[in-house]
């Protein structure tokens, strides 16, 4: 049976769903009705998921989980998160505890500034590329204003155009650097928008501008290569950050305040000055993070990609997090590219995604900024002192213990058995699976 198809998109979703379980499932019956049991028996509502993405066969879950407590600027909040990994949540709701009774997270807007990209192509003399582009600016201005006419009613629009030549970098390599304001919305449709009339422009003027024609009639010496907004933005940035003296960190920790205030300046040492922690660091913060954005229905590649280039940008992959003591003062901050909306997307339309944002409160961008900063402060918080303390396994197995047991197909009294005989123990796969077998046997 040939696994290539032709016209697939053109298929009805029962056609698609037989399709691809009969060439590439072993039981096409039983892959059919895993398919259909996560539909949603909302006719209406289903068809509203199917019509997300292309090609939609089923609903893909992810636990909406919530950590409570946050005390952020003052207001406490509850952040919902989405994702599949046990501990993460819990170690969210244990950091903002503890922070909550030390004065709560303090945030701070570095900037809203987003970037998008003309790149385009350009063999002449760069004097002359330059008093032409200064020549059409106005008109590029008066082309465009119908696509920023209502951003710029909310206080947002284009807040900067300039010529950057990169020819060092590449032959004949130039670029229209723009700066945007996009308000609530994360920007990438309304960026892309703009840059492609800045781009029209652009070559409709190249092609009647003397000296930027080409000799081949109806032919402009500048060609635009592509569009597009960049998903790199330092300077739509927010800071998030949590202090105390020491002598308030050794709560909980099992050992003096001003030891734990140290190990963790060095973990993060560590973390700058080698990638192979710092990965896993960062990772750890992407946790928080990742879960907040999913959680909120935002773009979490392009916020990952975004963060890692702001983890990388002295040329040396670092911490995204920072601590210091200074005095009896324990300082603990992250400093974070983001590019998030409230409106746009999904945020609009996904029914989880609105309650999501209800249970915040149905904040602003910049809220969602602080909020997600935070969420990634207080996982990496969580992570450290497990890591410098008694290590993460004891917490994170804990919390993985119910997956261990459903994946050895353990009953819900085996299960409660199980979890209160690891109160006490330290939780593995083979220690889980022994005890399963001794309390099957009856021992
Ligand atoms: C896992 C804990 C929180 C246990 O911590 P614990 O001290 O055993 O928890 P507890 O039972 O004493 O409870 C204290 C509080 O923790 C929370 N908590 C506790 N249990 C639950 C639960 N079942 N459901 C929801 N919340 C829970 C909750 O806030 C609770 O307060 P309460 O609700 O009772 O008032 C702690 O050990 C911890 O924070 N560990 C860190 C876990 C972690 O970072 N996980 C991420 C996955 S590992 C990873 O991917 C990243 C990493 C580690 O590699 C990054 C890096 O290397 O930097
Ligand atoms: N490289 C990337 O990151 C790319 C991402 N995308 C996707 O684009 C989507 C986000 O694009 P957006 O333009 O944000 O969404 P969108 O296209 O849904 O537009 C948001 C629109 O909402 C309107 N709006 C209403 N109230 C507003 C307010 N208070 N502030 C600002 N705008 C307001 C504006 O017209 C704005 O343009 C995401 O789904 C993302 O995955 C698309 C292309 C590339």
């Amino acid at each position: 049976m040939t696994q290539t198809v032709e016209g697939f998109s053109k298929l009805s979703k029962s056609e698609k769903i037989r399709w691809i379980a009969t060439r590439f499932t072993q039981n096409p019956e039983q892959t059919e009705a895993v398919l259909r049991q996560y539909w949603n028996s909302d006719e209406q509502l289903q068809q509203l998921h199917d019509e997300f993405i292309e090609n939609t066969i089923s609903n893909f879950y992810l636990p909406l989980g919530v950590a409570p407590n946050f005390l952020v600027d003052g207001k406490i909040y509850a952040l919902p998160m989405a994702i599949e990994e046990s501990s993460v949540v819990a170690a969210a709701s244990k950091a903002a505890k503890f922070w909550g009774t030390r004065g709560g997270f303090h945030t701070e807007i570095l900037g809203t500034e987003k970037v998008g990209q003309v790149h385009f192509r350009y063999g002449g003399n760069p004097k002359k590329l330059k008093a032409f582009i200064t020549e059409i600016m106005p008109v590029m201005m008066t082309d465009i204003e119908p696509i920023t006419r209502n951003m710029e009613a909310r206080g947002g629009g284009i807040t900067g155009i300039t010529l950057r030549e990169k020819t060092a970098e590449l032959p004949g390599y130039y670029q229209l650097h723009c700066t945007f304001e996009t308000k609530d919305a994360m920007g990438a449709n309304f960026i892309n928008s703009c840059l492609e009339s800045l781009a029209q422009t652009l070559m409709r003027e190249a092609e009647k501008h003397p000296t930027m024609s080409s000799d081949t009639p109806g032919e402009s010496r500048i060609e635009v290569l592509m569009s597009i907004l960049s998903n790199y933005v330092p300077n739509c940035r927010v800071r998030a950050e949590v202090r105390c003296p020491v002598a308030e960190l050794s709560e909980g920790n099992g050992m003096n305040g001003r030891r734990f205030a140290e190990r963790m300046i060095q973990a993060i040492a560590v973390a700058e000055c080698e990638p192979y922690r710092a990965v896993t660091h960062n990772k750890g913060v992407m946790n928080g993070i990742d879960a907040l954005v999913i959680a909120t229905g935002n773009d979490f590649r392009a916020v990952e990609a975004g963060v890692h280039a702001f983890a990388a940008r002295s040329g040396q992959y670092g911490s995204l997090t920072h601590a210091s003591l200074e005095g009896d003062e324990f300082r603990f901050w992250i400093e974070i590219p983001l590019a998030l909306g409230t409106v746009g997307g999904l945020t609009r339309l996904h029914p989880l995604v609105k309650l999501a944002l209800e249970i915040l409160g149905n904040p602003d961008a910049e809220t969602l900024m602080r909020l997600t900063a935070v969420a990634g402060l207080a996982q990496n918080f969580a992570a450290l002192r497990s890591l410098v303390t008694v290590g993460i396994q004891q917490g994170h197995m804990k919390m993985h213990l119910l997956n261990i047991l459903n994946q050895l197909g353990a009953t819900a009294d085996e299960k409660t058995a199980l979890v209160d005989y690891f109160r006490k123990h330290t939780v593995s796969h083979s220690a889980a699976s022994e005890q399963l077998e001794l309390l099957r046997k009856g021992k």
